[in-house]
């Protein structure tokens, strides 16, 4: 594949997720911080939180992709069932607004062959159309698009990480990832922000963007600016530095068996804590050596699938910073099977150098739990 593939999806990519984060970023700002987290927030059937944030979100994005790809289908997390209740009226108004605010950002990216989506404000039925443009059943055939418009809900209600997920598949394969990270900061030796302090939430370093094309390696660049994209990668590291190794975990135990993954750290040698940290922002995270080893280990009988949003542009983002990203038995992530991953169990990612070794003390973790048979 020549080293000019897929430029446009690229750069359409990153202008959508730019936009959306913006969006999010105002959102917190304006709304969340401002009132309880229950409030901010609708419980979806499976006790799951979304946001006004989540819906407006993944209607930018997908307007945004329809100008550029009308035909392309977008696998995306959200849909527009709850907003069409006549109860949502003050929500969807709410989202509407947000959708035409973001639209309107004087664009920061130049995708070459500019595409507008209509002239003057889109209506409502436009969001909800776009929203429902998320509603495609996935597989492995042709071109596909996965979006998870905001991924760590949990983490954005509470001031802590969270990502704007966009992944671009061919024939069930991530080729491009795009993730907007507006919490994280540009350089990491800097710290991340103290969840819940509004101080620390508005912090002008804070908001990255993450890119990847398959064969073309990884980088980041800030959010709010058009600096420089400055190429990012993996550290290194082989058995005998599994010491000075630290691993990250997602905050919710229900996510990520805690246990397991402690287990794991402590027959692999690694003495550090743990780093916890909502969303994709951990692929992030480690892709850029901030940390180097990523456990997801299934809670309880492991019946969850994985989602395909949750991990289509990390993945790729770790791939091309030198990483392995597998299930916990070693298997590759299978993208092409439906919105769900629902041939893995479980997401490991690491350094090339110890990939294997980790897998090895994940088996043996899970033996010791009578849990052998994930
Ligand atoms: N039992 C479970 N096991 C693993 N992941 C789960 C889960 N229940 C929900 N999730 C997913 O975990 C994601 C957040 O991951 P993390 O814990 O790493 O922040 C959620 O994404 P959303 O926040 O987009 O809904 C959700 O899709
Ligand atoms: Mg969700
Ligand atoms: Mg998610
Ligand atoms: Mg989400």
């Amino acid at each position: 594949m020549s080293a000019q593939a897929y430029t446009l999806e690229r750069s359409v990519a990153l202008s959508a997720v730019t936009r959306a984060s913006s969006l999010t970023s105002r959102v917190f700002a304006s709304l969340v911080s401002k009132s309880d987290p229950s409030s901010a927030s609708v419980t979806k059937s499976d006790a799951s939180p979304v946001t006004v944030g989540d819906y407006a979100a993944q209607a930018v994005v997908n307007i945004v992709l329809g100008a550029y790809f009308p035909d392309d289908p977008i696998v995306g997390e959200e849909d527009a069932a709850h907003l069409r209740k006549p109860e949502s009226e003050t929500l969807k108004r709410q989202v509407v607004q947000l959708v035409n605010e973001a639209l309107a950002l004087e664009e920061k990216e130049v995708v070459a062959q500019k595409k507008s989506w209509g002239d003057g404000p889109v209506s409502d039925e436009q969001v909800l159309a776009a929203l429902d443009r998320g509603n495609h059943q996935g597989g492995n055939k042709g071109r596909m698009w996965a979006l998870d418009p905001i991924d760590g809900t949990k983490g954005f209600l509470r001031g802590g990480q969270y990502a704007v997920c966009l992944g671009f598949l061919v024939d069930g394969e991530v080729q491009v990832g795009v993730m907007g990270c507006p919490n994280l900061p540009l350089d990491p030796k800097d710290g991340l922000p103290k969840e819940g302090d509004a101080a620390s939430n508005s912090r002008s370093d804070l908001g990255v963007a993450f890119i990847a094309v398959r064969g073309q390696g990884a980088s980041q660049r800030s959010l709010s600016s058009s600096g420089k994209e400055q190429s990012i990668s993996m550290r290194q590291l082989t058995s005998s530095g599994l010491e000075d190794a630290s691993f990250c975990e997602s905050v919710e135990a229900g996510h990520s068996s805690h246990g397991t993954n402690k287990r794991i750290a402590e027959l692999l040698g690694i003495t550090k804590e743990s780093v916890r940290m909502d969303s994709q922002a951990k692929y992030a995270s480690v892709s850029r050596g901030d940390g180097d080893i990523y456990l997801r280990l299934p809670v309880g009988d492991g019946s969850y699938q994985e989602k395909i949003w949750d991990h289509a542009s990390g993945s790729l983002l770790v791939h091309e910073a030198g990483g392995i990203v597998s299930d916990c038995r070693g298997k590759p992530l299978e993208f092409g099977q439906g919105r769900t991953l629902k041939l893995n169990r479980g997401v490991i990612a690491a350094p090339k150098g110890v990939h294997a070794e980790v897998i090895r003390a994940v088996g043996k973790a899970l033996e010791e739990e009578g849990r052998g048979h994930l």
